[in-house]
């Protein structure tokens, strides 16, 4: 993670090819480049973008998010600086179901709008891909309302999304985790797959639950993730975030491609999740935010845990800027910014099987980056809540970002 390969220390600039495909095509010096471009006899036009002298990076893939949402929680941010834990604001009737009220009152218009605002301003951040959840529903109506704001392709807003089933976000009121998981499994996940077969809901890629005490305990838990992968998602859930209940030991044992928070992980959870390959996504800002004792993000990578960032936008943590998310994961969890850059890109695409097509600057890979207007890469993590100054361009699939 701390190897970052720096393409041209060299003093001469750096050409970047893309292909009609959107794919890297070449990166090296710019003989080498009008060569190709000469040979290649391409006859459609050529857009060509000068950096002036710009830094190219990764562009970002944000491992976690909860994006489609209504209204907001400003009045518990309130709650919380005053004292009251994420729990106390749940269990009395705030947090996940606040959020689902407003969200099963709005209309999948409103929600789709609401979303691409956040989607443009996410690109302009950098991220280039996108872990979305669905779980402000919690019934089959309005998390089928949420899944299709998340399909939506828009071609004047090209982030690209990795949707994730997440119904098993909270207990409803006057519903059980077993009921809960009853209709998860039996009604959501086939409508899901009958969806599916008719062509739709294709970039519904994961399966989700809040794997916590007193929300979905482990055996509710792996029942459910069990179901999205028979259904074909792959595992990619909330672990250990608030008290330690063995999640992470189940997750590993059921292949789990990606676990998320780990605050309360245990030593055992760590040499697990190093073993199977799992991807531990970690959320600082809402370690921050929670003020809760951040994820041994130290002990995680020595142990040679795959460790990805995400941003956990969602209304309890109001972040979805990638450049915060590193500056958070480098003071508050003591990653290098190399260590940050490659969570934030490669190891979070890794996280969404994207790891061998997205995540960095390499030929054959999704053109996917970010140019910065700095003397060097690390500005974008340095200056603190400042990454609209040092982001001068975003390109995604080949294409300048416009929005
Ligand atoms: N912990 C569970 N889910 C979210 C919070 C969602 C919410 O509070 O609305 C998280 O990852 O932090
Ligand atoms: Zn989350």
């Amino acid at each position: 993670m701390s190897n970052i390969k720096i393409l041209n220390d060299a003093s001469e600039s750096l050409a970047i090819l893309v292909d009609s495909k959107g794919k890297f095509a070449y990166i090296g010096d710019h003989s080498g480049a009008e060569e190709l471009m000469s040979s290649s006899g391409d006859s459609e036009a050529v857009r060509i973008l000068d950096s002036n002298g710009g830094i190219a990076i990764p562009g970002f893939v944000d491992g976690h998010s909860h994006p489609v949402f209504a209204g907001d929680r400003v009045h518990e941010f309130a709650m919380k600086l005053a004292g009251a834990t994420y729990m106390e604001v749940q269990q009395a009737g705030g947090g996940i179901m606040f959020t689902t009220n407003k969200t099963r009152e709005a209309s999948e218009k409103e929600l789709r709008s609401d979303f691409e605002e956040i989607a443009k301003k996410m690109l302009r951040s950098g991220t280039t891909t996108l872990e979305a959840k669905s779980g402000y529903g919690l019934n089959v109506d309005a998390e089928m309302k949420m899944l299709r704001v998340l399909a939506t392709e828009n071609p004047s807003i090209p982030l690209e999304v990795s949707a994730t089933f997440c119904g098993a976000h909270a207990v409803p009121k006057g519903s059980t985790e077993a009921e809960q998981t009853r209709m998860i499994c039996d009604e959501l996940i086939p409508q899901i797959e009958s969806e599916k077969k008719m062509g739709n809901l294709t970039n519904v890629e994961n399966i989700d639950v809040f794997c916590e005490k007193d929300v979905f305990e482990v055996e509710s838990s792996q029942k459910i993730l069990k179901r999205g992968q028979e259904a074909g998602m792959a595992v990619n859930f909330h672990a250990e975030e608030l008290k330690y209940i063995g999640g992470v030991e189940m997750g590993a044992r059921i292949g789990a491609r990606a676990m998320s928070h780990l605050e309360e992980i245990s030593e055992e959870g760590i040499r697990l999740m190093s073993s199977s390959g799992s991807v531990a996504v970690l959320l600082p800002s809402t370690a921050f935010i929670l003020r809760l004792t951040p994820p041994p993000a130290r002990k995680l990578i020595g142990n040679g845990v795959i460790v990805a960032l995400g941003s956990d936008f969602n209304p309890n943590a109001y972040c979805f800027a990638m450049p915060m998310i590193m500056h958070f994961a480098c003071v508050t969890m003591k990653l290098s910014m190399p260590e940050a850059l490659t969570a934030a890109t490669l190891n979070s695409a890794h996280s969404i099987g994207r790891g061998k097509t997205h995540g960095a600057i390499a030929k054959g890979r999704n053109a996917d980056f970010v140019i910065l207007s700095a003397n060097s890469w690390e500005h974008i993590i340095y200056r603190i809540a400042a990454h609209d100054d040092v982001i001068r361009h975003v390109i995604k699939n080949g294409n300048v970002v416009e929005v």
